[in-house]
């Protein structure tokens, strides 16, 4: 169920090479243990969406696990060579490498989560030279999967309870992007997938009909359903669109006459091009009168949740979504701007000195300090996150300040329950977390995309959600601001 499962152990070497060069630098400046503090968070919501769904953690826990120099690895750093054509890595910075294991201590929000921008998925807390050399990979598992279930949740919230298949590895970005995207779209609710390895790997359901080609390899179309039907008398979704939809159905309908006869029974109908409302409500009509009632119409092309909302505004009759291309490259946005940022370093003292990356833009200043989010409740709905510092204590009644409008203050009512969201998944290097299995992910975004108003989930310019600083956090971030300006000018 993890990473492992794709890859050869070692991915030590899956990260950009400035953490390696940065790496070096600790070492070489003997800040190679220097205690430090990163977030993994993202700044707005994929899609213009009102929420996002957490994935990933799962693959991010099996590449922390696994984390550590092979030799193998360590032989090629050695022969990379600097600009003068000498070797880039130091000799003991190599054996440093040879015996490090991971030691940190990582926080993270449990996959399937509906998070927010600017709070935290993940934190990091350990030695710097390993948080940096984390900083690559951890962001490419978090920002895709992430991105993916995001993309499959909003589907499956429009799709109103029909089942989607997820038919997107053709036009996945490769083989990596098609399994991990298929798992994170598993997460996000999709039902079943035509990925056949990602069924071995996760435990996917597998759904399927036939291409086009199978129709064409037959001179009649009838010919190719019937021969479908005897290999898989109980197991046929006809393609209907190859030469002309409703005829293609009619055609469908007297091979299911001829399985009836034999016990058997139809399961569905594919349409693939034209008008999928017209055809899928005329389709509906004619098994309907022809006494099938429950053979499915499943629909593919090009959809997205904009076209399934539409669909059935329209008055379409599918029962089963196909979905490949949308889906499984999150077509209207291809990435998730999440961004890993240091936000504490420890000082000589022992004590931690908070930290930020300056922006013109106040939205853009990193947030310092050992961040949680806690999450509040109002009678069982979310009412708003509030990032607080764990070294802090939090002023009481809990009051949260607009991130990036320090006027706007929001207060939770003492009758407001609250949950803190950053879980520990490693203390100090070692595993503490057991990751649930994916269908227990899966039904976690259920419930997290319903327990959202309405008002967040729709498509069309959905109500922001309420996200802000614990009033002593805000306090120390405008110090630290002030007092990096000041040194700056
Ligand atoms: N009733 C509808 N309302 C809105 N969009 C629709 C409707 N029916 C189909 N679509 C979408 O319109 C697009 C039409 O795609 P396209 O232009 O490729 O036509 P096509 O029917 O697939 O033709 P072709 O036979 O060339 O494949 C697809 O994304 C499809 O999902
Ligand atoms: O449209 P998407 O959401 O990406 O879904 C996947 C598409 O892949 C297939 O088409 P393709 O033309 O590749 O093969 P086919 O001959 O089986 O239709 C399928 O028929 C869908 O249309
Ligand atoms: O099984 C299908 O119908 C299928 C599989 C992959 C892509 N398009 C359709």
């Amino acid at each position: 169920m993890n990473l492992s499962k794709r890859y050869q152990p070692s991915l030590a070497l899956l990260t950009d090479m400035y953490q390696l060069t940065m790496a070096q630098g600790y070492w070489k400046q003997n800040r190679a243990e220097q205690q430090a503090v990163f977030h993994l968070y993202f700044r707005k919501n994929p899609f213009k969406g009102g929420y996002t769904i957490s994935a990933g953690l799962e693959d991010a826990m099996d590449l922390l696990q696994k984390f550590g120099f092979t030799q193998e690895d360590l032989d090629f750093l050695a022969q990379v060579k600097s600009s003068n054509q000498q070797p880039l890595f130091e000799k003991g910075f190599l054996e440093y490498l040879a015996q490090l294991k991971f030691t940190c201590t990582v926080h993270a929000i449990p996959e399937g989560t509906a998070v927010f921008p600017n709070e935290p998925l993940l934190r990091i807390q350990g030695p710097i030279l390993q948080c940096q050399l984390l900083e690559t990979p951890l962001l490419t598992i978090l920002n895709f999967q992430t991105l993916i279930a995001t993309k499959a949740a909003r589907m499956v919230d429009v799709a109103k309870g029909d089942a989607i298949i997820e038919f997107g590895m053709r036009r996945a970005q490769g083989p990596d992007g098609s399994l991990s995207g298929t798992r994170a779209a598993f997460v996000g609710g999709i039902g079943a997938t035509s990925n056949v390895l990602a069924g071995k790997l996760y435990g996917i359901p597998l759904k399927g009909t036939h291409a086009h080609s199978w129709v064409m390899s037959f001179d009649e179309e009838v010919e190719s359903f019937e021969a479908y039907a005897h290999v898989f008398p109980d197991d046929s979704v006809f393609l209907v669109d190859t030469y002309h939809t409703l005829e293609g159905v009619k055609k469908a309908i007297v091979v299911a006459q001829k399985l009836r006869e034999k016990g058997h029974e139809l399961k569905g109908i594919r349409l693939d091009s034209g008008d999928l409302a017209y055809l899928s409500i005329e389709a509906r009509k004619l098994l309907d009168e022809a006494g099938f009632p429950k053979v499915s119409i499943v629909a593919s092309n090009d959809l997205d949740e904009y076209l399934i909302e539409s669909l059935k505004i329209q008055g379409a009759r599918i029962d089963t979504w196909g979905i490949g291309t949308k889906l499984i490259t999150a077509y209207d946005q291809p990435a998730l701007g999440g961004v890993f940022k240091l936000a504490a370093l420890q000082n000589e003292q022992g004590l931690w000195d908070y930290k930020v990356k300056l922006s013109e833009q106040l939205i853009k200043v990193s947030t310092p300090g050992i961040l949680q989010v806690r999450r509040f409740f109002d009678k069982g709905t979310l009412v708003g996150d509030m990032l607080y510092s764990e070294d802090q204590t939090i002023a009481q009644p809990a009051t949260m300040v607009h991130p990036n409008d320090p006027t706007q203050h929001k207060s939770f009512k003492e009758s407001c329950t609250h949950e803190d969201l950053l879980v520990p998944i490693f203390q100090q290097g070692k595993l503490v977390y057991t990751s649930p299995t994916l269908q227990d992910i899966q039904a976690r975004t259920k419930q997290q995309v319903e327990s959202l108003h309405e008002t967040y989930r729709r498509l069309l310019n959905p109500h922001i959600y309420k996200v802000g600083l614990e009033q002593q956090l805000h306090q120390k971030k405008m110090d630290v601001i002030v007092d990096l300006r000041s040194r700056a000018d």
